[in-house]
């Protein structure tokens, strides 16, 4: 008979040493200068998470073993981009199929000197968004000594719109450079031809525009104090620069206003001031990265994936669980031994997942300025019903396991055709349901958003 419990013990002691190897402790102090790599997942009802961006109720996340996507994380060549959370993978994110080919892009509007750069540098920061000025664009594309250079020179100075077909040439090309998927574009589009040249080469819309709205004395006294060496910051340029954005910008701002996507932020305040509006708007992406994490933590659970549970941890994880009889476990090797169970089992040949877990009334609650979030929720707990142990022959030395308790170690899915037992399930399919809390901590590194799990409490 296959002896289960020997290869626990084996397995048991490998990958415990393998965990005093590795700790990964989330550093507190590199928050803010810090930014991890993206850990996302599919889930298989990525429309009910897209809804969790714009902050509206919603029901359930589904997913599966099987869904499974770890994200490429990379640097970012160009643009302000310390917070930009990589889509590596077409079935991770928000938007199931277009993944990168349709990002999430926020466009910051407001008149010259309205505060848009200033802001963006702090939305960057908090929120993993990658910020792509196409002022900033063109005017190193102006230095650069390309053929154009001089005329777009002399447009810049005189405060006029630069082509389209400039201006999103360099947008795109930073897009791809930078190998991020949530973008703040800056100072675009600037009039009807920018928006509609976008859409049409782009192949997609913006998500929402942040409008920062000043009055232009207020932003004329900014301009002339700015002191950047900034060819258009003389009073003649900036009054060209007034004209245009009230004859060409404001329209585009109407056109989104129509369509519902303007968030309007009063700018004559102090920074700070104007920053904890702007804040509010972005708090949903966050929540949505928080809930990414967890989703990807419960389906490494499902697919006892040990691997990508371990990087989810901090190594200080606290937990209350039923399997610890009222004490809190602090740690990982109390969570590891149970993935070593699993990992013990003979394969399953079945195709149906051997766990699924489905995600209930989620609740994202940010804390410390988005520094860490409380992710509570119900979890169903789907299973094929009872496993049975089939030895090569026919034989009766067939054994049947019954769950124990809530925990039920998932089987993998058989790889190759060895003539070993394989597990399979037999009886109807139970569902189980345990509420879960679980604390998250702001990790990032160089990549993006990134968390870390610090407690959790399952009933
Ligand atoms: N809320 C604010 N209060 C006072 N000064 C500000 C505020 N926001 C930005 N500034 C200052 O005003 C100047 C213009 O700000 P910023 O460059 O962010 O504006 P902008 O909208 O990006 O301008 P442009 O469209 O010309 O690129 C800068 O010197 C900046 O430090
Ligand atoms: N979509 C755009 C954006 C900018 N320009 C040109 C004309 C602007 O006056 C200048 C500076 O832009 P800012 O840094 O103030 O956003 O760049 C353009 O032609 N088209």
């Amino acid at each position: 008979m296959f002896n289960a419990r020997r290869n626990v013990f084996q397995l048991t002691s490998r990958v415990l040493t393998a965990s005093r190897e590795a700790a990964q402790t989330c550093a507190k102090s590199t928050f803010a200068t810090h930014r991890g790599a993206a850990l996302e997942v599919a889930p298989l009802n990525s429309t009910k998470l897209s809804s969790v961006k714009n902050g509206q109720g919603w029901t359930a996340l589904t997913f599966a073993a099987a869904g499974l996507a770890a994200a490429a994380s990379q640097m970012s060549p160009v643009g302000d981009c310390a917070g930009g959370e990589g889509k590596g993978s077409a079935a991770a994110g928000l938007k199931p199929g277009k993944a990168s080919a349709n990002p999430t892009v926020v466009f910051v509007l407001g008149g010259p000197g309205a505060g848009k750069g200033t802001q963006c540098s702090n939305i960057v920061r908090d929120y993993g968004f990658c910020h792509l000025s196409a002022g900033d664009l063109l005017r190193a594309h102006m230095k650069s000594g390309s053929k154009d250079g001089n005329m777009v020179a002399e447009m810049i100075k005189n405060g006029q719109i630069v082509p389209s077909e400039v201006t999103i040439l360099l947008l795109q090309k930073a897009m791809k450079e930078s190998g991020k998927d949530k973008f703040l574009i800056d100072g675009f589009p600037r009039n009807a031809e920018n928006r509609d040249a976008f859409e049409k080469v782009m192949g997609f819309d913006c998500d929402f525009v942040l409008f920062f709205d000043c009055p232009e004395d207020v932003m004329e006294t900014r301009l002339l104090g700015r002191n950047e060496g900034r060819t258009d910051d003389n009073i003649e340029s900036i009054r060209k620069r007034f004209k245009v954005f009230i004859e060409s910008s404001m329209p585009v701002v109407q056109y989104y206003e129509s369509l519902g996507k303007v968030n309007r932020v009063i700018a004559n305040k102090s920074p700070e001031a104007v920053y904890a509006d702007t804040k509010k708007l972005f708090d949903p992406y966050l929540k949505e990265s928080a809930l990414k994490a967890t989703t990807k933590l419960l389906a490494s659970i499902d697919a006892s994936d040990w691997d990508t549970y371990r990087g989810l941890l901090d190594s200080g994880l606290t937990a209350f669980e039923p399997e610890a009889k009222g004490h809190l476990v602090e740690g990982i090797p109390f969570h590891q031994y149970l993935f070593a169970q699993a990992q013990a089992l003979p394969p399953t040949s079945s195709k149906i997942p051997p766990v699924m877990s489905t995600m209930s009334t989620p609740k994202v609650t940010l804390l410390g300025g988005g520094s860490s979030a409380l992710v509570t929720y119900t979890r169903l707990i789907q299973r094929p019903g009872a496993m049975l142990i089939n030895p090569p022959s026919e034989s009766d030395e067939t054994s049947k396991q019954s769950p124990p308790g809530w925990w039920h170690p998932a089987p993998q899915p058989q790889t190759s055709t060895s003539s070993g037992p394989t597990a399979s399930f037999v009886g109807p399919p139970t569902t189980q349901s345990v509420q879960e809390t679980r604390v998250w901590e702001r990790c990032d590194d160089s990549s993006g958003v990134a968390w870390k799990l610090m407690h959790f409490h399952r009933s």
